[in-house]
């Protein structure tokens, strides 16, 4: 699948997402949608930091693309009236570059580090130290004759984002005081960001219609936003600019977005899974690979929207498809296919 297939229809940032997204953001935890166990957490851990005059506990952020990660880093930041440094994991690619970063923070600044799984190990070490004593240990020389020269540093709230929670060290994920975990959106909520998003546009978009793209936009605001824009090119190339519901069907259906939101990259899972490896167990590797895809692309973008809107199920053997994936593709299962939780207890079956 090339990538200019794959921009429409993946979670993942786009060139021409940026500047809109931007424009998109929410600035305030009223003003963002959903979530609503994290933003209630989040605003007790927020507001007692400021009646305490203290820095809030460090804050991590754990969820796939486009669940609003970078826009809740902004949001506390501007909640707490402080200013935001922004980095990311590959970014530091040393301990020196990460000592860079820590040794200018300003007294109650948010350092707002993306991709926190991506940072390099050194750094990681030096991070934990930063983060408990608000102390960097700057080293001086080379050998047995280095030097570690202890440097405070200003008190500081970190704000982690990953997607994958799971490959962060113990020690690393222990240190945060406060881990929120973003989910997929309902559509009701996806609804409300549409219209929300509509309005900032200066879009004229109809109930049915934002209730349409919400429901196929795989409980993803990144996605809604995307589909959005898509249907209004063809509101306004094609019909009288008003986003109806009729505009948003034949628009999403040119671009091959289907009725429960799944697209190729879904699809082309699911086909495999079904057909080569009648319905599976299967593992997620040989999964990625008859679909031509990093096993990484396939567990972080496709997977856990195909798991949670019920078509694949994991098992401690392997993938495996639900009744309801065979329907959606319309194909018939072979009698002796494995089934999610059946499989799960298979007795005869070692792990
Ligand atoms: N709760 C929300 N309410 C309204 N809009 C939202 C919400 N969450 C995300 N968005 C919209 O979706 C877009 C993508 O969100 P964001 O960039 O914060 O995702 P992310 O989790 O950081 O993704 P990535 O993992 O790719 O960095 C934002 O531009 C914003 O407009
Ligand atoms: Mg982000």
């Amino acid at each position: 699948m090339s990538e200019h297939d794959r921009e429409l229809v993946s979670p993942e940032a786009a060139l021409d997402d940026h500047a809109v997204e931007s424009a998109l953001r929410p600035r305030t935890l009223d003003e963002f949608v959903g979530q609503d166990r994290v933003r209630e957490q989040l605003s007790l851990v927020l507001r007692s930091a400021q009646q305490r005059g203290t820095a809030p506990d460090h804050i991590l952020m754990s969820g796939g693309p486009g669940l609003g990660k970078t826009t809740l880093a902004m949001i506390i930041a501007a909640e707490l009236g402080a200013p935001l440094r922004i980095t990311s994991g590959p970014a530091i690619e040393r301990s020196g570059d990460l000592a860079a970063v820590l040794s200018t923070l300003r007294e109650g600044e948010v350092l707002f580090l993306d991709e926190i799984h991506r940072m390099a190990r050194p750094a990681e070490e030096m991070l934990y130290v930063a983060m408990e004593d608000f102390r960097v240990d700057v080293m001086v020389g080379k050998g047995p004759g280095a030097t570690a020269i202890p440097l405070e540093i200003a008190p500081f709230t970190l704000v982690g984002a990953t997607t994958r929670a799971g490959m962060l060290p113990a020690p690393l994920r222990d240190r945060f005081g406060f881990v929120a975990h973003m989910d997929f959106y309902s559509p009701e909520e996806l609804e409300l960001i549409l219209h929300r998003s509509a309005r900032l546009l200066g879009i004229e978009l109809l109930d049915d219609a934002a209730a349409e793209i919400a429901r196929r936009s795989r409980g993803t605001p990144r996605i809604a936003n995307r589909l959005l824009r898509r249907v209004r090119d063809y509101a306004q190339v094609r019909g009288d600019g008003r986003l109806t519901l009729e505009c948003a069907r034949a628009a999403l259906s040119l671009y091959e977005v289907d009725d429960e939101g799944l697209d190729r990259l879904d699809r082309a899972v699911l086909d495999a899974l079904l057909r080569r490896f009648r319905g599976g167990p299967v593992g997620l590797s040989t999964l990625a690979v008859s679909v031509g895809e990093e096993p990484e692309t396939v567990e972080i973008v496709a997977e856990p929207f195909l798991v949670r809107a019920g078509f694949i199920a994991r098992t401690p053997r392997g993938r495996v498809a639900t009744p309801q994936a065979w329907a959606h593709m319309g194909l018939t299962p072979p009698p002796d296919a494995a089934f999610g939780a059946a499989a799960l207890f298979d007795p005869d079956e070692e792990p």
